[in-house]
């Protein structure tokens, strides 16, 4: 194949994504994606290499400046008569027109906003993601929170001779921060940041497709249900989006929904519940004790485990276990990582747990293990995103 004729394929596409067939295919889309950016870095100059790692940090920080001052959303605005110019720009954002015109040209060379011109700007899928109020706040989180538990990873693991982190109590975010405290600690301390938190859990997600487009919840699970047992119990459902997902798409069923979390975000959500909440039980649990709610037919938890070290995920599951009846299954809602070629949100996802709480993402042999351990079934998965490998795992008491 010929390097021009490929390049002036990619132009046109770039030019015009939506004259390109079949990226209604999820797997097609993501195999296209994922090789384009494999190029990109195979075509690399060894020069390029350096300038573009060192230069990372500049992404998250802009786009944070993005976000302050609403120039994302300034974009994105429905009624926008596009594109927009600087000086439109300048005067919604009150950003120094000077100090705009030079990070608008960092945005575009970094694909976050389209120039269509000289002085014309236009809003792009990447724009928009920024705009969003999952995307907004997950930048703001990241910022503040999981950055500098990042940049502590290096001198962590001189420390401790760079053993895989176990220890909740001593991660690279505690040497990051500079802190004794836990992540979910501080956080109570800091309610800025639990209101970056919060909306991140609930948007963290957006565009992929949710485990109950995937998972026959009443097949599997709820035939025969009644209102004498809860049918879907969300353990550390953060402000209960999963639950409102699940009354949504099953509003037929008459056993309770119940969202259990820590008692400060329990009252977060009665204070302010999110559309959709009412007709759920909000309910505080604490999962380092037993299960109080008995028989549910569901105990589901999204991205629990993956917090913590296997020690712990092992004691939170035996709490759980402890409100299980025979009708009673646990759904896992986790990545489960293959053994080659992790696609690089799972990869940096993985990174995220063990910086901030010596959590681990995890493959099927190292779930099976912590199973086995606690002497549950994994009866079935159901892989439900291609991006992250998700996957619903169905457990019974053994
Ligand atoms: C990574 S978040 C996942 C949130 C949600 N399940 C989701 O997927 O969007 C972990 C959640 O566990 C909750 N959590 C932490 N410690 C807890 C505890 N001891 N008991 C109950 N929930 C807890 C946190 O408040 C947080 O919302």
């Amino acid at each position: 194949m010929d390097a021009t004729t490929l390049t002036d394929q990619l132009e046109a596409v770039l030019a015009k994504p939506e004259t390109l067939s079949g990226l209604d295919n999820d797997v097609t889309k993501r195999r296209l994606s994922e090789a384009a950016f494999r190029l990109n870095l195979a075509l690399e100059a060894g020069g390029d290499t350096i300038h573009r790692l060192t230069n990372a940090p500049l992404e998250l920080a802009l786009s944070r400046v993005g976000v302050q001052t609403g120039l994302w959303t300034a974009l994105t605005k429905e009624n926008a008569l596009l594109p927009l110019t600087n000086s439109q720009l300048a005067k919604e954002t009150k950003i120094d027109p000077a100090l705009l015109k030079r990070l608008l040209r960092y945005y575009q060379s970094k694909g976050m906003v389209a120039q269509t011109g000289e002085d014309a700007f236009a809003p792009n899928n990447i724009t928009k993601a920024l705009a969003s109020v999952g995307g907004s706040s997950g930048i703001n989180y990241f910022a503040e929170m999981i950055y500098p538990a990042l940049m502590g990873i290096p001198e962590y693991l001189r420390k401790t001779e760079h053993a895989n982190p176990s220890n909740p109590d001593f991660c690279p975010w505690h040497v990051g921060h500079k802190t004794e405290e836990s992540p979910f600690s501080w956080l109570n301390t800091h309610p800025e940041c639990m209101g970056y938190f919060l909306p991140w859990m609930a948007g963290q997600r957006e565009g992929n497709p949710e485990f109950l487009d995937s998972f026959d919840f009443e097949k599997e699970v709820g035939a025969g249900s009644d209102s004498s047992a809860p049918v879907f119990v969300d353990v550390g459902g953060a402000i209960g989006h999963q639950c409102i997902l699940f009354k949504s798409r099953y509003p037929q069923y008459s056993g309770r929904i119940v969202l259990q979390e820590q008692a400060h975000v329990i009252e977060q959500v009665k204070a302010a519940p999110p559309p959709g909440m009412d007709g759920i039980d909000a309910q505080t649990y604490d999962f380092w004790g037993p299960q109080q709610l008995k028989g549910a037919r569901a105990y589901y938890l999204r991205n629990v485990l993956h917090d913590f070290p296997p020690h712990k995920a092992k004691e939170i599951l035996t709490n759980i276990k402890a409100g299980m009846t025979e009708q009673s299954v646990i759904l896992i809602d986790e990545m489960v990582l293959p053994e080659i070629a992790t696609p690089w949100r799972a990869a940096s996802l993985d990174m995220d747990m063990l910086a901030c709480l010596a959590g681990v993402e995890r493959s099927a042999k190292e779930w099976g293990e912590i199973f086995e351990a606690v002497g549950l079934e994994l009866v079935r998965t159901v892989q439900y995103t291609v991006q992250c490998n998700d996957c619903i795992m169905v457990l019974k008491q053994k």
